[in-house]
């Protein structure tokens, strides 16, 4: 079956009718959501019915409280990668706004899970609430399911060490430059698209040609150097990427990625960009030619840091970071 992309329920074929739907911001769809996801899958195959993901675009929480803006694990795209990548059948993305917020938990269950969906099962996180302030909590859920004929799982929430994972943790651990505790946690290398625009043109002088991409709202990575994998169309390349310059104007900086053994003109092209590990944080150098040496020995260790790196897990091999 191939895999369906959908942003509204009036476009849902027939064949995804009767589903088993996986329902939750699933922000970075981390190894705690894959579990869930696990789960969907087993039931939806016992019950011989599609498995779906339900979610929201932009994450509620952006919509109630837009200002500071969440650092942000998966945008849309993502999520739908993650999504096909963990053998769903489909996802829909629902546009999440204000209005939609006023939803009755009584109406959200009726019109969509239902009407529009007839799902035969529903699954959530045991933290997982729906509907206007909150009211559909997993009791709520599993009562009307009762009534109308659906099956409700509610799953708790896997721990790693002492502590549930969540797109939280993983969040802090990024803003910290912790990249190998953060794939751990997300069971795949975190990576993120952008879109390559100009800069100051000043990497090419420094013999470090940057591809300079834009960070969504809200993205609050580390500053700092990293090696990275990156994909550009279907080719793949190894790089070593600064977020932040001090030594320079660091207004709001773009992520920029210099590519191993590469020499083209991208600017326009989207590159998906996967962290392999932290290097260091960024430096004030007395001069350029002390910022050239550090570059030098960053290419080294990014090098020796991607040759050593393998997927974390099917799934991190399957999102096409690895050849
Ligand atoms: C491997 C690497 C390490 C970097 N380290 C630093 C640093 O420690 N401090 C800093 O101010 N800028 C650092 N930068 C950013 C450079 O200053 C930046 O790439 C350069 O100014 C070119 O910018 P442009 O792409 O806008 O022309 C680094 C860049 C790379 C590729
Ligand atoms: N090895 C490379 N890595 C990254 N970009 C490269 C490379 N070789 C050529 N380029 C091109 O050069 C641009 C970066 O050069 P740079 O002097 O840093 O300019 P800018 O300041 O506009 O980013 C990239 O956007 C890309 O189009």
């Amino acid at each position: 079956m191939t895999f369906i992309r959908l942003s509204s329920l009036a476009e849902l074929p027939e064949h995804l009718r009767g589903a088993y739907v996986a329902i939750g911001n699933f922000d970075g769809l981390h190894r705690g959501h894959q579990s869930i996801i696990a789960a969907l899958r087993q039931s939806a195959n016992a019950a011989g019915v599609p498995a779906l993901m339900l979610t929201f675009e932009p994450h509620p929480r952006d919509v109630f409280a837009p200002a500071p803006f969440m650092f942000r694990l998966t945008q849309g795209d993502a999520k739908a990668r993650l999504a096909e990548a963990l053998g769903l059948d489909g996802i829909i993305i629902l546009p999440f706004d204000h209005a939609f917020s006023q939803t009755e938990a009584e109406d959200f269950v009726e019109t969509i899970l239902v009407d529009q969906l007839g799902a035969r099962g529903v699954i959530t996180g045991s933290d997982f609430h729906f509907g206007r302030q909150r009211r559909g909590t997993p009791a709520f859920l599993k009562a009307a399911g009762e009534r109308a004929g659906f099956a409700v799982e509610t799953l708790d929430l896997m721990d790693e060490g002492d502590e549930p994972i969540s797109s939280s943790r993983i969040r802090a651990a990024l803003s910290e430059g912790a990249v190998a505790a953060a794939n751990r946690l997300l069971g795949y290398h975190w990576f993120f698209d952008g879109c390559v625009v100009q800069g100051d043109q000043r990497g090419r002088e420094l013999g470090f040609p940057t591809a300079n991409t834009m960070t969504p709202n809200g993205f609050q990575l580390a500053q700092g150097v990293y090696a990275v994998r990156a994909r550009l169309g279907t080719r793949l390349f190894d790089g070593v990427a600064a977020y932040g310059k001090p030594m320079f104007d660091n207004q709001r900086p773009p992520f920029e990625t210099h590519l191993f053994d590469f020499d083209e003109d991208i600017y326009g092209q989207t590159l998906q960009i996967a962290l392999i590990g932290h290097i260091r944080g960024q430096e004030v150098f007395s001069g350029l030619d002390e910022l050239i040496a550090a570059m030098d020995r960053d290419s080294r260790e990014a090098r020796a840091l991607i040759a050593d790196a393998a997927p974390i897990g099917a799934l991190d091999e399957k999102l096409g970071f690895f050849g």
